[in-house]
Formats: structure tokens, sequence, C-alpha cells
């Protein structure tokens, strides 16, 4: 008996060229040609990516069927050339396929390393760097000249991840803050950028190494090798300081020679789960606080509440607590908004399908590489309304909350591979906000206007702000 093909029901799809498919089509900021494509060509696209079949989806409701009804058909990760090299061959989280060692390595880190109770141990590092970057700030509104914000809200989660996370600061050590930035900026050019071996499986190393990216791509990941081997020196040494941190829990893991999945945590375990740290914690914390107050800055109004709300809250406390943002309802909004309109991770992290399921009616088949465009789904006229404003209240009277549960809204993802540090990223980003808002009024530079302010985005796996923001400070003294 023959078995009757059933009909594929492929996803609408733009015209693409030979052997690049549609890649041509993705441009500087993918995010953004893939939400104007889908107006085209809607929620469920399907493109060929060099050799690659990919589905975008670019709506609420698509993405629900994907990462919620279908998630175990499609939790996996793509093989991609940078991430395989930074991770040590994908023995990290965020990168590695869906299997055994994930699910373990994962269920261990929600519990031990972002758990709400080392958020609230890290505490007293978070009230040092912020008071350091109050000082500097200080400074700046006395002297009456304008803060890179940028630059101070990289250096405060650098500053507080770098000692809660890893027990060095970065200043002390031959990796002074400057190559640090660099660092990590490389490792997110290779998170992000589209590399021809991503797109061209069988060839494309060649363009890789003909271009120069691969090389660098290994001086990159050499570079962060040596910054972990000298983090574990470094814990040796200091083996009797306190509480134990990331570095210290990770090795004793390995020293107990714990198994996960399929075998023993081995040191370069440890390495690559550390890499989703530096990567996963720095960039989205900080890139979320300037967007921030770049939107604060184009709606005086929101600004004015928002500052009120805080000052009231705070009085003439000297110091802001986790337990003050808690009562911080504006704040909360505002940083919603944000996400809202610049999701630090636009098209989240690509997933791969395991097996065939349905969306809409059309089949997606196994190997396809997944994106979810939150992005476009933050900017959706059917549900958002005026969705180009900056409106906090429009989180009044809903319960959409950026935790995974509402498709509206998912600046972390969601289902199986939503992210594992939703607590401590939302608290670094409400901490650092509530400071840089109650102590300081901030202005533009002179000669410049609201009207003034860009919103022009950079390229990469985090879309950050392109043009730096520089502010000008006025201290606020409370009376
Ligand atoms: C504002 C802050 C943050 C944002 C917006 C953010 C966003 C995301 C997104 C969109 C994903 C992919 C989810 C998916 O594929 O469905 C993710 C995964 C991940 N994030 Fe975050 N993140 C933030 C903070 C952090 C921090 C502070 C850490 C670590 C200290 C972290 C570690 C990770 C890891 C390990 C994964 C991989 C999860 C997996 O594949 O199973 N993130 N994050």
């Amino acid at each position: 008996a023959f078995k009757r093909k059933k009909q594929q029901r492929r996803p609408p799809s733009p015209p693409g060229l030979p052997i690049i498919g549609n890649l041509h089509q993705l441009g500087e900021l993918p995010h953004q040609s893939l939400w104007k494509l889908s107006k085209e060509y809607g929620p469920v696209m399907f493109l060929k990516l060099g050799s690659i079949p990919t589905v975008v989806l670019s709506s609420s409701e698509t993405a629900k069927q994907a990462l919620k009804i279908h998630d175990l058909h499609c939790c996996s990760r793509p093989s991609l050339a940078g991430p395989r090299e930074l991770s040590y061959n994908y023995l990290d989280i965020a990168f590695a396929p869906y299997d055994d060692y994930w699910k373990e390595v994962k269920k261990l880190c929600v519990q031990e390393v972002f758990s709400p109770k080392r958020v609230h141990t890290m505490q007293p590092i978070r009230d040092e760097e912020v008071k350091k970057l109050i000082d500097i700030v200080t400074k700046s509104a006395q002297e009456k000249t304008p803060v890179n914000l940028s630059e101070k809200f990289l250096s405060l989660t650098v500053g507080v991840i770098c000692r809660a996370a890893f027990g060095v600061s970065f200043h002390e050590t031959v990796l002074n803050s400057d190559r640090f930035d660099k660092f990590i900026n490389e490792a997110f050019l290779f998170l992000g950028s589209f590399s021809a071996s991503d797109f061209f499986p069988n060839g494309g190393w060649i363009v890789d190494r003909l271009t120069g990216l691969q090389g660098r791509r290994e001086r990159s990941v050499r570079d962060l090798d040596a910054f972990y081997e000298q983090m574990f020196d470094l814990h040796r040494e200091e083996k009797e300081k306190g509480s134990e941190d990331f570095v210290d829990l990770l090795l004793r893991f390995q020293k107990e020679e714990s198994v996960l999945g399929y075998g023993k945590l081995t040191r370069n375990h440890v390495k690559a789960i550390l890499m989703n740290v530096l990567i996963g914690g720095i960039g989205t914390s900080a890139i979320t606080m300037t967007w921030a107050m770049t939107e604060l800055m184009r709606s005086p109004r929101a600004m004015k509440k928002v500052q009120s709300e805080i000052r009231n809250q705070i009085g003439n406390k000297s110091m802001i607590t986790l337990d003050d943002i808690e009562q911080l309802h504006y704040l909360k909004m505002v940083v919603k908004e944000t996400w809202r309109l610049h999701p630090p991770a636009p098209l989240i992290v690509p997933r791969e399908v395991m097996s065939e399921f349905e969306i809409n009616g059309y089949q997606i088949q196994p190997k396809t590489r997944l994106y979810v465009n939150v992005w476009a789904i933050g900017r959706d006229p059917d549900t958002w309304k005026d969705p180009d404003m900056f409106l906090p209240e429009r989180f009044i009277d809903n319960n959409i909350d950026p935790k995974g549960q509402s498709f509206e809204l998912l600046p972390f993802g969601a289902g199986r591979r939503l992210c594992p540090a939703i607590y401590m990223g939302t608290s670094m980003v409400e901490f650092g906000l509530a400071n840089m808002l109650f102590h300081f009024d901030w202005k533009l530079p002179e000669d410049m206007e609201v009207e003034d302010i860009d919103m022009e985005e950079s390229p990469g796996l985090n879309v950050s702000k392109k043009n730096e923001l520089l502010l000008v400070p006025v201290k606020y003294v409370y009376n």
C-alpha cells in the first residue's frame, strides 16, 4: 500500500535569489527588515537564509503557538559558528541543544545561581557600585558637564556582575575595564553577527576565513579563556574570603565531579556557563537602562511622574533598597514600556525545530531555524494602541508581565528556553534607574532640543542605542 504524501503547506515567502535565498533582505537591522516583510507576508513567514530554511513569527498569537503550545517541538538551538567556539562546543545553557545535559544544567543554575536568594545576597555589591556611580555623576553635576549614560550604565552592570558573579573587581586585574569592554563587544559580535558558515554549513567557513572573521573569533575565544583561567587562579588564592560567588559554586560542582546529563562537569563546562553570565547579564541590563532614560527624556511628563513616585517613596533616606523598588509601580511600568519598544534581544535567540508541527495551518519542518520577532510584536497595532507612543500607563489596567506568560511582551523569551535570570536582570535595571532618577534631574546638553534625541539602533544579537546618550545631571536635594 502507498502512503499518500501529506499536502505540504509552506508559509508565505518573499521571493529570493539563487544560492543566497532571502539573505540579502535582512539588511543591517534584521528585526526591522523582517518586521517590514511581515506586513506583506504575514505573521508566519518562510525564508531561505543561504541554505537554511527559516521561519519568522511576528505576532503574539503565533509566538504563543510556538513557544507555548508547540514548545517541545522547537526548543532546541541551531549550531552556530560563533556560539560554538565561545561555548566550548555548546557546554553552556543558552546555545546547548535540547538534551539531558541542558535540562539538568539549566535546572541547577535556576536553583543555585540565578535564585532570588542570590539576587538578595548581591545587594551590598549593587549598593557599593551604584554609590561609585552616584559620586562620579555628582562630580559632573558640580562641573555642569554631560555624562555619557550609555557608558556609565555599562560600567555599572560590569561592576556588579563581575564582583557578584566572578568575585573580582576588574580594575584590579590585568584585564582593566577598557579591555574588558572590548572583550564583551567582540564576543557579542560573534554571538550575534551573521557569519557565512551559519548560512552555508558546507562552505561558508571559507568565507569566514577570507574575511578574517574566523581569526578574530579565535582570538576572542583565547582572550576570554585567559580571563577565566585568571579568575580561577584568583579564586584559589583568596579562598578564605566571605561568601561563595558563582565561580566558587561552579568550581565546587566541578570538584565534586557532579554529573550532569551525559558526564561530569569539567572546567570547560564552568567556562561556558560563565560565558552566558558575562554575555547574558551585562549588555541586556545596560541597554535597557539607556533606552529607558532616552524615552523618559523624550517624555517630560513620564519623567516627572516617575521621579515624584521615587522621591515620595524614598524621602530622605540615603539608600534605596530592593523592598523600596517593589513599591515603585510606575517605574515598573516604565521598564515594561521600554522593553515593549526596545527589547534588548529583538529576535530573542534562534531556536531549531526538532519535530514537525503546525502554526495557522502551515507546516513547520524539523531542522527549520525559528525566529520570534518580539520587536515586531511590541509594535503590532492589533495588540497595542498607538504603538509608537511611549505610554507606561498602558500597563495600568492589564496584567501583562514580561516573564514569559504574556505573549504580547516577551523581552525574556518564553517556554523552556526562557531566560533564567529574569529577577536578576529586572532588579539590576530597576535599581540602577531608581538611583539615577532619585539623585538627579536630567537636562539635555546645551543647544539640543527634545526633538534632536535620536533613536537609532545598532546591529547585533543585542540591539543597543547606536549613539551614546549624553545628559547633564543636576543634583537633587531633599527638602
Ligand atoms: C534585562 C536583562 C535580560 C534580558 C532582556 C534577557 C533576555 C534573554 C532572552 C530573550 C533569552 C532567550 C530566550 C528564548 O530563547 O526564549 C535569554 C536567555 C538566557 N539568558 Fe537572559 N536576559 C537578561 C538578563 C540575563 C542575566 C542577568 C543573565 C545571567 C546572569 C542571563 C542569562 C541567560 C541565559 C543563561 C539564557 C539561556 C536560556 C536557555 O537557552 O535555556 N540573562 N535571555
